[in-house]
């Protein structure tokens, strides 16, 4: 399955959410952050981008369900009128915006493409779909690591096409990392894509896609312990676990904490060692939109992504990895060792 106009869209996309995120970043204003039901935070970025990438889903795709993470109830509200206009505002001119190197009008740019809002909170609700495991469906993190995002962090715009419960294709916008982890003061803002069989790549989020340009992504096949660390969730890590993990590798380098999927998109071009994550709260289900993305980037890059007992992680079962718990992404030989570890440091009961 060649799978080029999906990949294609898909980056035309997320570039677009991710000057959309971008333009919030730089003028955050005060009350365009909600807090969701679970007290976790929802701004203007993450509905906007979600409304901009449905939208061009929606014109090219029209069939496609969309498992989204955000939807519109709560903006539909009089109380979050302010908000909802600001939404509406932000879509429009990014759709908008004349087109680029790599677009077409055919997929929902452009200066006649305005919408009512209505249609804008429409768009965000294409995200309702609850998966399933047959037939394609897109998985869609519009702001990924919300809390890195308001912060100032990182945080990525994630999206993954899905069939028959596997990963197809995966495109992570990474606007604030550095595109040379050798130079972190340099120019930032990446974009991560993998086509199942097809390899993984790197680009400037500045760019349209040039295969010519393109930088192929390869985790390192062995690692040594002076040169190896665990990348973590600032938040959602058992610290007690990844240190011991960290302890019986005999690794001596420090985690590197960091918000989002930019952790996937930092270990599939060699830097860290092990993307490990095992939530605190024991009955967390992991959601699709954080995963599905990286992980056909990690295999792509000749990496293993599996849960903590060491099981593929099935897509097919809704909007949750139901039946897996905890998360663990290397190289081949370095997942091996790590999951080697990960079954004794719980075996320990930590
Ligand atoms: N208790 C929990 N355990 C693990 N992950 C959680 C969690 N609560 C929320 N999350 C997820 O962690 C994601 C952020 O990942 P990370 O911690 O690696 O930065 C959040 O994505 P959003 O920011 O898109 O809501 C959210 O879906
Ligand atoms: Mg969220
Ligand atoms: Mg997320
Ligand atoms: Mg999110």
């Amino acid at each position: 399955m060649s799978l080029l106009t999906e990949k294609q869209i898909a980056i035309a996309a997320v570039r677009r959410a991710c000057a959309l995120t971008s333009l919030v970043f730089n003028q955050l204003r005060q009350n365009e952050t909600l807090t969701k039901d679970d007290e976790s935070p929802v701004t203007v970025g993450d509905f906007g981008s979600q409304a901009v990438i449905n939208t061009v889903l929606r014109h090219a795709f029209p069939d496609d369900p969309i498992v989204g993470e955000e939807d519109s109830a709560e903006l539909r509200s009089d109380s979050t009128e302010a908000v909802r206009h600001r939404i509406v505002e932000l879509v429009n001119r990014i759709l908008t915006a004349p087109l680029q190197p790599g677009e077409n009008e055919q997929w929902g740019f452009g200066p006649e493409r305005g919408l009512s809002t209505d249609e804008v909170m429409d768009m965000i609700d294409r995200g309702n779909y609850n998966g399933g495991s047959t037939g394609r469906l897109w998985t869609l993190d519009p702001i990924d690591g919300t809390k890195g995002f308001l912060r100032g962090g990182q945080y990525a715009v994630c999206l993954a096409l899905i069939i028959d419960s596997v990963v197809h294709l995966g495109v992570v916008g990474c606007p604030n990392l550095p595109l040379s982890a050798s130079n972190p003061s340099g120019p930032r803002g990446c974009i991560f894509v993998a086509v199942k069989d097809q390899g993984a790549f790197q680009f400037s989020l500045d760019d349209p896609f040039n295969p010519e340009t393109a930088v192929p992504l390869h985790l390192p096949a062995m690692s040594t312990p002076e040169n190896s660390c665990i990348l973590q969730s600032v938040g959602h890590t058992r610290l007690t676990v990844n240190d011991r993990v960290a302890q019986l590798l005999g690794w001596t380098m420090p985690p590197i904490s960091m918000d989002s999927q930019a952790k996937y998109c930092s270990l599939s071009r060699g830097e860290g060692g092990v993307y490990l994550r095992l939530a605190g709260d024991l009955g967390y289900r992991e959601k699709i939109w954080d995963h599905a993305p990286s992980a056909i980037l990690i295999e792509e890059a000749g990496g293993v992504i599996t849960d903590a007992d060491g099981e593929p992680l099935n897509f097919g079962l809704g909007r949750s990895l139901e039946n897996n718990y905890g998360i663990i992404a290397a190289g081949k030989d370095v997942h091996s060792r790590v999951l080697k570890a990960v079954k004794q440091v719980r075996a320990e009961g930590k």
